[in-house]
């Protein structure tokens, strides 16, 4: 039975690498996938891992319309045995209802990729109707981790360094970038409450207010 599957996460867990390895092993046995990205960092029509590894994809964007996509495809002569998707986050709800309708209609296996919510813990509009449709959702094995060492389950952005939790809710960027102007941190739930990155754990251990106190001194 085929199915729409939403492999979520926060940003660096894993999620375009196992697209592309769920891509290399179905290829490797002569399959046939259709491969779709929206604002990848790598830039239009790829789509990319941290680990170096890219492919060409095709780039769906605003007014994308991913059944009339493959239909097109398959009625051209295209095969077409599965469909992976990344980035999913950034999709329209329509254009997840749209994927629903190719596991449905033309019984095609969905792999669906993206992080759930955005740098201010809300839902991103493409995965809330993921986790509405979905068939199976599916979080990495790999976990990502905050600096204390816990899980990391959010996204925190900062500017210049410091986090902020006002925004636009699309802005495309990297981890492990504190120099640049947007950049992502990922954190566990509390200290992305205490809004709580590396470099302020950092700035607060360093400051004389915190250090504790010799009363003989
Ligand atoms: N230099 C490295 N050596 C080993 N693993 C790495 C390295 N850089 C990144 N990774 C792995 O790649 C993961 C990020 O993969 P990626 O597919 O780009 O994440 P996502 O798509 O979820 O943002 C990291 O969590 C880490 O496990
Ligand atoms: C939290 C958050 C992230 N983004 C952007 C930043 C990246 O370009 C992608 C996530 O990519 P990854 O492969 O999962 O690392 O999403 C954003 O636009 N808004 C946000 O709130």
């Amino acid at each position: 039975m085929p199915e729409l599957v939403f492999f979520s996460g926060t940003m660096d867990c894993g999620k375009s690498t196992l697209a592309l390895q769920i891509e290399h092993n179905r290829s490797a046995r002569g399959l046939q996938g259709l491969i779709f990205t929206r604002n990848d960092r790598a830039g239009e029509g790829k789509l990319s891992s941290r680990l170096g590894l890219v492919t060409d994809s095709v780039e769906a964007g605003e007014g994308f319309d991913f059944y009339a996509h493959v239909v097109a495809h398959l009625s051209a002569g295209g095969r077409a045995d599965y469909v992976i998707c990344d980035e999913a986050q950034f999709l329209a709800p329509e254009q997840i209802d749209q994927l629903a309708r190719v596991v449905d209609d033309l019984e095609l296996d969905v792999f669906a990729f993206g992080i759930t919510t955005d740098f201010r813990t809300r839902l991103f509009p493409g995965s809330q109707r993921l986790v509405e449709l979905a068939d199976r959702i599916e979080v990495l094995q790999v976990e990502a981790l905050c600096w204390c060492g816990a899980r990391a389950t959010h996204n925190a952005r900062t500017i210049g360094g410091h986090m902020v939790v006002e925004g636009e809710q699309i802005v495309v960027g990297d981890v492990g970038q504190p120099e640049t102007v947007v950049g992502y941190e990922v954190l566990c739930r509390r200290h992305h409450r205490r809004r709580l990155t590396s470099a302020a754990a950092r700035a607060a251990a360093l400051s004389p207010d915190v250090l504790p106190v010799d009363p003989d001194a």
